[in-house]
C-alpha cells in the first residue's frame, strides 16, 4: 500500500460506511486496507463509489478474521448489537488497533471514550476505543451545552430526521411509500439518544423524534427552562463564543432549514427565540445525521487518533456565511 494509515471498515455498504468510503478516499493520510459487505462481496468498491479508483474489492470476512487484516484502525459501521463480537475478536486475538464504533452499543461504557470533538477533544489523546455519538444525539448536545450551567429542569427535544437515519434494513421507517406526504413518531420516549445526551449532559433531556419523507439530514427543535432570564444577544454571545474556531459548528442568527444541509459536514445552529420572561429559549440545530451525525464525526476521531489535523480530509464548504 502507499505508506498511508490504513482504515479497515466493518459494514462499508449501509449509508454511514459508503459516507465514510468517500471521505476516507479524499483523505491525505489514510487509505482503505479492506471493507466488509456480505452482499457486495467480490465487488469492487470503483463499482459503487467512482471517487474511489483503486482495485479494492468488498470482501466478508467472519469476526476471527477481522484481526489477520492488519489495518491500523477499524471502523464498526455495523447494525446495533453487532460490534461486542468484533471486538471481541481483537481481543482475543491481541491485536489492537484504533476501533471506532458507529453504533449506539458502547456509548455507555466507561472503558470507551465518547467521541464528540467539540465537546469531548479534551479527553481524547491515547485513546485507541472510540464510541461515535448518535446522530440526533450529536445535534442536541452541541444545541443544548453553551447554555448547560443556567438549565432548569429537563429540557425537550423534538427532533425530525430523514430516513436514511433508519439504515437500509427494511422498515416502516424507511418505507418511501409510507413516508410519503408523512411524518413518523417512533420512541417517544426511552430513544437511546435520550438516555445517551442526559448521561453526557448530565442533566435530563426529553427527546421525542419523527421521520420525514425527505433522505438525510435532520432537524432539533430544543426547549430549554432557564434559572437566569436572558436576553437575545446574550445567548447568542454565548453560543458564538462557545463555537468560536469550531468550523464543523455554524452559529445563524435564523432559524437553519434541513434543505440546506445535506451533503455538508457541519452543524448550523440558529432561531434563538427567549419568551418574553427571559427564561425559556428554543434553540434549532440541523446537521446531515450520515456525515457529522456519523461518518465526518468518525473521521474527526480518527485524525486525532492518529495525532492527525482533526480536520483533515473533511471537505469544510464555505457558502453560507456563519452570522
Ligand atoms: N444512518 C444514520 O444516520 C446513522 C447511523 N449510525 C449508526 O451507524 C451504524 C451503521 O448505520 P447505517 O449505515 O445507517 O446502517 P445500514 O443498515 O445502512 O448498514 C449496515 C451495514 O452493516 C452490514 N450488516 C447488516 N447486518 C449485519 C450483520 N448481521 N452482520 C454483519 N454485517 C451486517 C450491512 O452490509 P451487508 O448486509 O452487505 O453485510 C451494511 O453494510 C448503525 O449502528 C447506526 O445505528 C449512527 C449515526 C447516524
Ligand atoms: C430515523 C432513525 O431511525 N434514526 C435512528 C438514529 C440513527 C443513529 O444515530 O443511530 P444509533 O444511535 O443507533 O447509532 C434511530 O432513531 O434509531
Amino acid at each position: 500500500m502507499s505508506g498511508k494509515t490504513t482504515i479497515g471498515i466493518v459494514g462499508a455498504r449501509g449509508h454511514v460506511g459508503t459516507e465514510l468510503i468517500k471521505l476516507i478516499c479524499g483523505h491525505p493520510r489514510f487509505d482503505l486496507a479492506y471493507v466488509s459487505s456480505r452482499e457486495r462481496a467480490g465487488r469492487l468498491v470503483s463499482e459503487f463509489e467512482p471517487s474511489y479508483r483503486g482495485e479494492l474489492r468488498y470482501s466478508a470476512p467472519a469476526n476471527e478474521d477481522l484481526p489477520t487484516l492488519g489495518a491500523d484502525a477499524v471502523v464498526l459501521a455495523l447494525p446495533n448489537g453487532k460490534a461486542a463480537a468484533c471486538v471481541a475478536a481483537f481481543d482475543f486475538a491481541n491485536v489492537d488497533p484504533v476501533i471506532v464504533d458507529l453504533s449506539a452499543d458502547f456509548r455507555f461504557d466507561p472503558a470507551w471514550y465518547y467521541g464528540l470533538p467539540e465537546l469531548t477533544r479534551v479527553w481524547h489523546p491515547g485513546k485507541r476505543r472510540i464510541s461515535n455519538p448518535g446522530c440526533y444525539a450529536t445535534a442536541m448536545q452541541l444545541a443544548i451545552a453553551p447554555m448547560r450551567e443556567f438549565i432548569n429542569g429537563p429540557v425537550q427535544c423534538f427532533g425530525v430526521s430523514g430516513y436514511s437515519g433508519a439504515g437500509t434494513t427494511p422498515s416502516d421507517k424507511n418505507n418511501p411509500d409510507k413516508l410519503r406526504d408523512n411524518l413518523m413518531p417512533y420512541a417517544l420516549t426511552g430513544h437511546v439518544h435520550e438516555r445517551e445526551v442526559s448521561t453526557q449532559l448530565r442533566h435530563p433531556v426529553e427527546f421525542m423524534p419523527h421521520v420525514a419523507p425527505h433522505f438525510r439530514g435532520l432537524t432539533i427543535t430544543a426547549n430549554l427552562h432557564l434559572r437566569t432570564a436572558f436576553d437575545r444577544e446574550a445567548v447568542l454571545a454565548r453560543y458564538r463564543d462557545a463555537y468560536a474556531g469550531e468550523p464543523l459548528v455554524r452559529v445563524f442568527d435564523d432559524a437553519p432549514w434541513v434543505s440546506n444541509i445535506a451533503g455538508r459536514q457541519h452543524v448550523e445552529l440558529g432561531g434563538f427565540t427567549l419568551s418574553e420572561d427571559g427564561h425559556r429559549l428554543v434553540v434549532v440545530a440541523t446537521e446531515d445525521n450520515l456525515l457529522k451525525g456519523a461518518a465526518t464525526q468518525a473521521l474527526q476521531n480518527l485524525n486525532l487518533a492518529f495525532g492527525f489535523d482533526e480536520f483533515a480530509g473533511i471537505p469544510l464548504d464555505t457558502h453560507a456565511e456563519a452570522a
